[in-house]
């Protein structure tokens, strides 16, 4: 699950998830597929997208109570999806719930999909949080909080920004997940992300994985972009 590039796929159905990857054909991607993509299409591009040998980062960000967030767990994880996340807002007993959940869907003789949790999203600002959220500490606090309780209860790592991500592996460990949207080449726009940086200086800062959409899935050479961008993730030509 670590180095990978997980691109966004925030697309409004299938037929636009199709267009898009037809240049992959072949290839095996790291997907992920959020709220646009699966209130519109459900279950069945999961399916889909598993057949076309793509690891996929289901991201529908649970937050609910712990006995509803445990039983959406109980039915999301029969999808065997790789990755799948919550809001660490939920609190711990709401963490605990959605991995008794996961475990208890997951099919036997497989493994659970890795759960990870959201901190602070990376749309939102120090300023934002402090007076929106009423959260009187730093941005950087209260990311490293979130991730002190979604340690405690046994999840396997969080979202945050790259910004973030070496002090979280620092406190947390190495193993510790830190997945990181929120990344841009210098040249793109940063649209609503706040807490943004560089695939190149992703790699140096301590980040599991990046997550990127828009960069790849509106550019007109989609398949060309995503390769300058591993090669600036990897840091070596692909
Ligand atoms: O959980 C996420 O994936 C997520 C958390 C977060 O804090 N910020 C964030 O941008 N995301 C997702 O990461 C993707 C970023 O997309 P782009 O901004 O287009 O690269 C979107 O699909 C967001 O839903």
């Amino acid at each position: 699950m670590d180095n990978s590039l997980i691109i966004a796929l925030d697309f409004a159905g299938m037929n636009e998830v199709n267009q898009f990857l037809k240049p992959f054909a072949g290839r095996e991607l790291f997907v992920k597929v959020g709220m646009e993509l699966f209130y519109q299409e459900g279950p069945s591009i999961i399916h889909q997208l598993k057949e076309q040998g793509h690891r996929i980062f289901l991201d529908l960000k649970l937050h609910d109570i712990p006995n509803t967030v445990k039983s959406a767990m109980k039915g999301l994880a029969r999808l065997e999806c790789d990755l799948v996340n919550v809001h660490a807002a939920g609190g711990i007993d709401m963490m605990q719930a959605a991995l008794e959940g996961l475990e208890a869907g997951t099919p036997a003789g497989r493994t659970r999909p890795n759960c990870i949790a959201v901190t602070q999203l990376t749309s939102t600002s120090e300023e934002q949080m402090q007076k929106e959220q009423l959260i009187p500490i730093s941005l950087k606090e209260s990311v490293l909080h979130y991730a002190s309780i979604t340690k405690q209860a046994g999840l396997d790592g969080v979202v945050c920004s790259a910004w973030e991500a070496a002090l979280i592996k620092e406190k947390a460990g190495q193993s510790f997940l830190t997945v990181c949207p929120g990344i841009r080449m210098a040249s793109d726009q940063v649209g609503d992300q706040k807490r943004v940086t560089t695939p190149e200086a992703a790699r140096t800062m301590g980040v599991s994985s990046i997550v990127v959409g828009r960069s790849i899935t509106r550019s007109l050479e989609p398949l060309n972009t995503y390769d300058q961008w591993m090669e600036a993730w990897k840091g070596v030509k692909q």
